[in-house]
């Protein structure tokens, strides 16, 4: 894992610039990244909206080491400076992810015969058993009202609880960079609070980055900036938007798609710091 030696800027957490990712080919190509640029700040909670199909899950997997890119470069920052994912060999890139990167995948992802303490401390264990912090642990499960489910597996658990065990099993471990797709898709109203509440306090007191994938506008309303997409590309940034302006900018993506992004720039827009 070499640092690069041209400077990230400092507060950036994950810088991606200009990611083609091409499915098939021909007639039948799909181009879930069309030379897509975008930098995700350190230390924030950034929300990524568009509509179905645009491309959020691809670029989540893509930014997180999960998936490769066909072009284009991924920095992220660690401790020991700026790497560039590309420059990695396969176990590089997942000692970097181990060590800085937490996944909340839609699809849960659990290990089915592990119980759901196991699988909360699988990354930590995969890593040697580094960075348990049992206060923050019970902190934790307890926020995601996990605590009297810790013996059982998966299969045991309602969907929304095994929602919370992967939530849990990517906060554990502190990773600097919280990767979320879609992590309240599957909670009722409170347990989608429960789990906002906690992504917020990651990047509040704990100082992680989180960028999570979203469809509910007030779910991206909680976060501090969105970054929007349309066919592959950054359409649009929001700073601090309300839910209702989130909503209007989905609409306007959904029913503009590949013009909205024509020139290749993404608009900026500040909209105040109203939630
Ligand atoms: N492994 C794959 N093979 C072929 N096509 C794929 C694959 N993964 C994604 N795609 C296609 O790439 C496009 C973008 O998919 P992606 O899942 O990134 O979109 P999304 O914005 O997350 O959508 P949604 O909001 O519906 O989850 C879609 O047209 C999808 O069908």
């Amino acid at each position: 894992m070499k640092p690069l030696n041209s400077p990230n800027p400092v507060h950036e957490a994950v810088r991606a610039e200009s990611l083609t990712k091409v499915y098939g080919d021909g007639d039948t190509a799909v181009k879930p990244l069309q030379e897509l640029s975008v930098s995700f700040p350190a230390g924030c909670f950034t929300a990524v909206m568009g509509p179905s199909g645009s491309g959020k899950s691809t670029l989540m997997h893509v930014l997180a080491g999960l998936d490769v890119p066909d072009s284009g470069t991924i920095t992220l920052a660690t401790e020991s400076g700026p790497v560039s994912l590309a420059g990695l060999s396969e176990k590089q890139l997942t000692l970097v992810r181990r060590a800085n990167i937490g996944f909340i995948f839609q699809a849960y992802n659990l290990v089915p015969a592990m119980t759901a303490e196991e699988n909360i401390l699988l990354p930590t264990s995969l890593s040697g058993g580094r960075n348990v912090d049992s206060e923050f642990f019970d902190q934790v499960v307890d926020r995601l009202g996990l605590a009297d489910r810790l013996g059982h597996r998966p299969f045991e658990l309602s969907g929304g609880q095994q929602q919370r065990v992967a939530v849990a099993r990517a906060l554990v471990s502190r990773p600097a960079v919280v990767f979320a797709d879609e992590p309240t898709g599957n909670l009722d109203q409170t347990a989608g609070a429960e789990v906002l509440d906690l992504l917020r306090t990651a990047v509040d007191e704990f100082g992680q980055t989180v960028i999570m994938v979203t469809h509910d506008a007030t779910a991206a309303a909680q976060a501090d900036s969105t970054v929007l997409l349309s066919d592959g590309r950054v359409v649009e940034t929001l700073h601090h938007p309300s839910a209702p302006q989130l909503a209007a900018a989905m609409l306007q993506a959904a029913s503009s798609g590949s013009a909205g992004s024509a020139s290749g720039h993404d608009r900026v827009t500040e909209a105040g710091p109203q939630r």
